[in-house]
């Protein structure tokens, strides 16, 4: 029965709602009077907590209707069943976080802080939330959703976890907060007798409030002295008329729309700020974290620089030289000029020294069949051949004679790799440059009238021309593309399945902040990731990723990372 002259707080009417088949409201009605303590009791999975959340808008009923005194957020105080708070701050820090989100000032925040961590005997403040214990982590939860002085307390079984005497110290205050601050406090416990202190008892059972007293009504109905008791025979009660509450059809109505307002529309600076402050918090604690974002990247590029950005080395070269004996290459001297009378060296040894010098590793074969059968072996790059009058020829083709009629240097190169292949044809075509810089350099005359005649530059740097310079600026795009977008994904699934993220967007956070606060985050990891990926590339492996166009390719990789991220998120 409801009366006219009771101000109610809270009026739900006539809920219905169902998780599939499961019916957890089942014709509900509830009324909590401004300025008390209404116990929700029921057992385990009857839909209390389902109850909280339809009161507080985050959940929707299927129909009734639920009216509220209070309209907006910011008169609402909310207590999660689960601990719903980051446990890699300290208490101080999370009721900092939690006071600037409420747009508390710096002394609010210390007073509210210095009253509800003595009420409810929280030593030591600088503790990390993961370092308390269940019942203590509780109690800072708990001292959170008091902090900004709500008018409507809403508590998803508080005293879970805490001793008697401190739970009876709780009901104290809980009173004193009703009587001397006129508060409405709604809270679920699975303690029945802890109820006992509460000004109106909703004992809730099969979709329903079975009975809506005060505990001695209670108490005087059932003609007993403990709640429990009480609450058996009304179970019992329940059960004998259940076939009556069955015929209960709910009836489809569209639920009346009474949402409470948000705190605030408006996106603010100092709840970005604080959000922005906390997940740097809690990232730079989160080793497993930092190890994967920040460690782990690097590594790769380690790997990656390894195996791609180097030359590769040892790699087998078989020659015959039928100009000379390798042997006497040792001894041999390039003072003088190749156009001398007396010149007399042979010039095939300047291109297998290049080879050697590049890291190659020489085995002399006996003829040039023999040669070009080492390349049926697994293994083998290359064969190179240097006939009989290779220096001779060179002077004739330096000299532009006509006379030479057929090459006087054979190479046949593997074609079993491509990244193998490739570098070999590059040191074939250095060689050439080196052979005639040693050659011509003595005669006094400059190399590069017999090199071509063209001048190579590519578009981003003198520096930038082979393949492992541009592979590298593909690869840390990709990889600064994929961090993000993990990372992103990763915080975002973890605020919200732990219920940070309700939590905050209780406290007055909305989407466009939560988003903001992270983007500068991810901003903040990806410049400092790629200004260590380009010093490793330039500094520790020589491999130029760009010489010109910095301020391009810096944008191409903020650009791609914050597509990461959006993806990710
Ligand atoms: N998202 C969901 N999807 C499907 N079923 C759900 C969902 N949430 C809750 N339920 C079911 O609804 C019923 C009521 O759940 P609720 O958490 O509201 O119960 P409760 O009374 O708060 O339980 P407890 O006291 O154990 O916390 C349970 O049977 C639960 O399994």
């Amino acid at each position: 029965m409801i009366n006219e002259d009771i101000q109610y707080e809270v009026q739900v009417t006539n809920a219905y709602k169902n998780y599939g088949a499961n019916n957890v409201f089942n014709g509900l009605n509830m009324n909590v009077t401004s300025g008390s303590i209404y116990g929700l009791l029921g057992p385990s999975g009857c839909g209390k907590s389902t109850l909280l959340h339809c009161i507080l808008g985050t959940m929707t009923l299927d129909s009734g209707t639920i009216d509220l005194k209070v309209e907006s957020l910011k008169d609402v105080g909310y207590m999660p069943q689960d601990l719903c708070l980051e446990t890699e701050l300290t208490i101080n820090e999370t009721f900092e976080y939690y006071g600037t989100l409420y747009k508390m000032n710096e002394k609010s925040i210390k007073t509210k802080k210095v009253e509800l961590t003595t009420f409810l005997q929280l030593s030591n403040t600088d503790s990390y939330i993961k370092d308390l214990s269940g019942g203590q982590s509780r109690r800072v939860s708990l001292a959170i959703s008091l902090l900004h002085d709500p008018k409507l307390i809403i508590l998803d079984e508080p005293t879970v976890g805490i001793d008697p005497i401190l739970r009876n110290d709780i009901w104290t205050e809980f009173t004193k907060m009703v009587v001397q601050h006129k508060k409405t406090i709604i809270i679920t416990t699975h303690y029945i007798e802890e109820a006992n202190q509460a000004n109106c008892i909703g004992l809730m059972r099969n979709g329903v409030i079975i009975e809506e007293k005060s505990p001695q009504d209670i108490l005087t109905k059932c003609n007993t002295d403990s709640l429990e008791s009480a609450f058996l025979e009304l179970c019992c009660n329940q059960d004998k008329n259940e076939n009556h509450m069955a015929k209960n059809v709910p009836a489809k109505e569209v639920p009346r729309k009474n949402k409470l307002k948000k705190i605030e529309n408006n996106i603010d600076f100092h709840r970005i700020k604080a959000l922005f402050k906390k997940n740097w918090q809690v990232f730079s604690r989160d080793y497993m974290l930092l190890f994967s974002v920040i460690f782990l990247p690097l590594l790769q590029m380690f790997n990656f620089c390894n195996a791609i950005g180097n030359d590769f080395k040892n790699m087998p070269i078989t020659f015959k030289n039928d100009e000379v004996n390798y042997e006497s290459c040792k001894n041999f001297s390039t003072q003088r000029c190749i156009f001398d009378e007396s010149f007399n060296e042979a010039m095939s040894c300047v291109v297998l020294d290049y080879f050697a010098s590049q890291n190659y590793k020489l085995i002399e074969v006996k003829d040039q069949e023999a040669g070009e059968m080492s390349m049926n072996n697994a293994g083998n790059m290359a064969f190179i051949y240097f006939q009989r009058n290779y220096t001779k020829d060179l002077i004739k083709y330096i000299n532009r004679d006509d006379n030479i009629t057929e090459y006087s240097i054979f190479m046949h190169i593997t074609n079993e790799n491509f990244l193998f292949k490739n570098q070999i044809r590059m040191d074939v075509y250095k060689s050439y440059n080196h052979l005639m810089k040693t050659v011509l350099n003595n005669c006094n005359i400059n190399p590069r009238t017999i090199n071509l005649p063209v001048d190579v530059h590519t578009i981003v740097g003198n520096d930038v021309k082979i393949y492992t310079n541009g592979i590298i600026a593909l690869f840390i795009e990709m990889t600064i593309f994929f961090l993000l977008s993990s990372f992103g994904a990763s915080i975002v699934l973890t605020e919200k399945i732990s219920g940070i993220l309700n939590r905050s967007m209780f406290a007055g956070v909305n989407l466009m902040e939560f988003s903001t606060a992270l983007f500068c985050l991810c901003t903040l990891i990806l410049s400092v990731q790629s200004v260590l990926f380009c010093l490793i590339s330039y500094v520790l492996f020589f491999n130029p990723i760009i010489t010109s166009g910095l301020f391009l390719y810096s944008f191409g990789l903020l650009l791609s990372g914050w597509i990461g991220f959006l993806f990710g998120k």
